[in-house]
């Protein structure tokens, strides 16, 4: 067996293995990276997260991501180019938080990287006739595994495609292996640039576990608060609290077919961006109204669009409790809408189940990343959307 096959072996059979769970998403903030000792694998798997960062995109780096990103045309050579170069990129910024973190890349066992997306595209939303569902990410593996040293699992999203998903949402096998708990029904809410939800059963009946992209999260509240104001986002919604909801505009933005499609779905900025929103404001006659109105409006709008994707799935008679993690858990307008909605569960951060919420997706690949390397196939039935699946194609340093 060549050397480089038989580490993978033994990294599969040990009992506790290093994994760098790596997460861009689509607010382009930066890159989360998440240290984890993973254990056990399946139902049996434990986590402790080790050491976490955001380590922040530099503007240069969002510019050039922003020149391709959930844009229909683009310029291909450069596309091409930033494949490679984002793979440099994360591969440097990981190599540096382990200098920092004082962890040898020897000490590592895996990296489980997400990649950039920059573009979704689901058959429901491309419309070409015949053609599959699609999602691209980018930022190649080899290059992290070469540049690092480590040996990296990347991609996860086109296996789930192949199975027949869209590619998208993943959180719900990590959230189902780490959160699950017998005799209480959970809702494990993220609230990234798209917010999405799992439904986790107290019967911790896999093939009933579900996960579905709700809408807008704070994609919109971003690209408006830098457009507007400047800001990269609405930091602790000062500007939205200082406006009024338009409720014209907050019902156009509204009135679209992803809203009335059943679960599980999935969506991205390539629908819910400002030219969706410039549309809704012309058609309502609101292109006038304050920047802190159109803030207000986008908030109410991320807000009763999860709050009526969750009221969709939940049945009377039964509790549930939910728990938000990504970046919107930090908005206070966005999370007291959504509490005031949903008087009956308690809306509580992922923190209380012992996993921060802005590190929760970065640790879930390193799950993928586990279960891919040591996990008997947990059977999810066959539920659609999440296809029992092993994730992530594996790229070795040398
Ligand atoms: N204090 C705060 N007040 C308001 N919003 C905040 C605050 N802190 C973070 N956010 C929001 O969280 C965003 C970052 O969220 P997150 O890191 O979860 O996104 P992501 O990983 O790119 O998303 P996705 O889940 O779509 O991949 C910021 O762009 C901002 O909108
Ligand atoms: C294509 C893509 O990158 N989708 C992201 C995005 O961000 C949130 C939502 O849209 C979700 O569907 C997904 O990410 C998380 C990590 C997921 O797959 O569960």
């Amino acid at each position: 067996m060549s050397q480089q096959l038989s580490r993978l072996y033994s990294i599969s059979r040990k009992e506790t293995r290093q994994i760098i769970g790596l997460m861009s998403g689509t607010s382009l903030d930066g890159l989360d990276i998440a240290l984890c000792a993973v254990s056990g694998s399946g139902l049996n798997t434990s986590v402790r997260l080790r050491n976490f960062a955001t380590v922040p995109y530099s503007e240069e780096v969002k510019t050039r991501i922003r020149t391709v990103f959930a844009r229909k045309e683009v310029d291909f050579q450069y596309l091409i180019v930033l494949n490679e170069w984002i793979g440099m990129l994360h591969a440097e910024m990981i190599t540096n938080c382990l200098q920092e973190w004082g962890v040898a890349a020897e000490e590592v066992d895996c990296i489980a990287s997400h990649g950039q997306t920059v573009f979704h595209a689901p058959a429901h939303q491309h419309g070409l006739p015949d053609m599959p569902n699609a999602t691209l990410q980018i930022g190649d593996g080899d290059h992290i595994a070469v540049r690092t040293g480590i040996i990296t699992l990347s991609d996860f999203r086109q296996k789930h495609l192949a199975a027949g998903g869209e590619g998208a949402p993943l959180a719900v096998y990590g959230d189902y292996l780490l959160f699950s708990k017998k005799e209480e029904n959970r809702l494990m809410l993220n609230m990234g640039g798209i917010a999405n939800f799992t439904y986790l059963p107290r019967t911790l009946d896999a093939s009933s576990v579900f996960v579905t992209d709700t809408g807008p999260g704070n994609t919109l509240l971003d690209a408006f608060s830098q457009k507007l104001f400047g800001l990269p986002y609405d930091k602790d919604a000062a500007l939205a609290r200082a406006g009024t909801v338009h409720t014209a505009l907050l019902n156009a933005l509204k009135n679209n077919p992803f809203f009335d499609a059943p679960f599980p779905k999935t969506t991205g900025p390539e629908v819910f961006n400002t030219a969706y929103v410039l549309k809704a404001q012309q058609e309502t006659g609101t292109r006038e109204i304050s920047g802190e109105d159109l803030l207000a409006t986008l908030t109410a709008f991320s807000a009763e669009t999860i709050v009526a994707a969750i009221r969709q799935i939940i049945l009377p008679g039964e509790r549930y409790s939910l728990y938000a993690s990504g970046g919107g858990m930090h908005n206070p307008l966005l999370m007291a809408y959504i509490q005031q909605e949903l008087p009956e569960m308690k809306l509580a951060p992922s923190d209380d189940l012992g996993i921060s919420g802005d590190a929760k997706e970065a640790v879930l690949f390193a799950i993928l990343a586990n279960e891919t390397l040591a996990g008997e196939a947990v059977d999810y039935g066959s539920r659609e959307g999440v296809p029992s699946v092993h994730m992530g194609k594996i790229s070795l340093p040398r």
